[in-house]
């Protein structure tokens, strides 16, 4: 039940975007979006303070109702969901689409895998029919805890985060944490993984590391992934498809090379020459 993606057939189609607005009051945060996100690939939204990505993320995983516009998720398995009609709960869950915030929301004072199975808390009620069936140890219960326990573990070995998987989260490094936050998103099995800012405050060896990371999930993992990044370096390493908001609107999209020489992209990240210093100046 895959959607036909036009760019590339090899890539379902995941996520489809149409005329997507957001408005504050008098404010137009989003204006018109309309955008394709693949499996397999990694998409980025870039563009200055201000230019409507998080608002962008917030209206795709029900976080804000969209004033205008669609976002339609494709699964594979369900079929194409109406992510704007759903609740933010039911967007992780039923159409596998999660996100990671700007600044860091893990539980510090929990253990990583205590994060982990946080996260997985969800298919644990389910498994304990809202009884008190874990309390009781039934084998229900018992065994979705192992499966969750394994699914976590599993993440923690591919992050190379297992030797840390009973360090109490906030004593770990920034970057370190960054990494968690990212395991903690797959174990929720999504098909499509937002990542917001995900390397602010890396050294340069942790964003070598992001990048690799990134890439290992959409290339070996087939994730959808969806990057809101200011660090130039890891978006043309590691995007596939670029989109450029500025002021809510989208001014350009295409490949980094692309976008690396897009006139508009370069206005609106550099400002334009002032006419009348360029000449004084001459
Ligand atoms: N809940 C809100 N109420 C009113 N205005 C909002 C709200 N959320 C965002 N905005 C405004 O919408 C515009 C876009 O904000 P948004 O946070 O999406 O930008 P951004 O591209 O993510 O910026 P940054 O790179 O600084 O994180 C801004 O002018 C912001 O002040």
């Amino acid at each position: 039940m895959s959607a036909l993606n036009p760019h590339d057939p090899a890539s379902p189609l995941l996520l489809e975007v149409e005329n997507l607005t957001m408005r504050f009051g008098g404010l137009t945060a989003l204006d018109n979006l309309s955008l394709q996100v693949p499996a397999g690939k990694v998409t980025s939204i870039i563009g200055p303070n201000g230019a409507g990505k998080t608002t962008f993320f917030n209206c795709l995983t029900g976080f804000y109702k969209p004033t205008e516009g669609s976002v339609r998720m494709h699964h594979p398995q369900r079929g194409p969901m109406l992510l704007n009609q759903m609740p933010s709960y039911h967007v992780a869950r039923k159409a596998g689409v999660v996100r990671t915030f700007q600044n860091i929301r893990l539980f510090p004072n929990m253990t990583v895998l205590e994060n982990l199975m946080v996260a997985q808390h969800n298919a644990l009620q389910h498994a304990s029919r809202f009884s008190l069936a874990g309390l009781l140890g039934l084998k229900d219960y018992r065994q979705a805890r192992e499966a969750a326990l394994e699914k976590a573990r599993t993440w923690l070995t591919r992050l190379n985060l297992l030797d840390r998987a009973d360090t109490v989260t906030g004593n770990l490094s920034y970057g370190t944490q960054r990494r968690i936050e990212i395991a903690r998103a797959l174990c929720v099995d999504p098909l499509l993984l937002c990542l917001d800012e995900p390397a602010a405050g890396l050294n340069p060896r942790e964003s070598a590391e992001l990048n690799e990371l990134l890439l290992y999930l959409s290339r070996e993992h087939g994730k959808g992934i969806l990057l809101i990044e200011h660090d130039m370096s890891v978006v043309m390493r590691v995007s596939d498809h670029i989109c450029v908001l500025n002021f809510g609107h989208k001014i350009a999209e295409g490949s980094p090379q692309h976008i690396q020489q897009d006139p508009h992209v370069i206005k609106a990240y550099l400002g334009e020459e002032d006419k009348d210093t360029e000449e004084a100046a001459a």
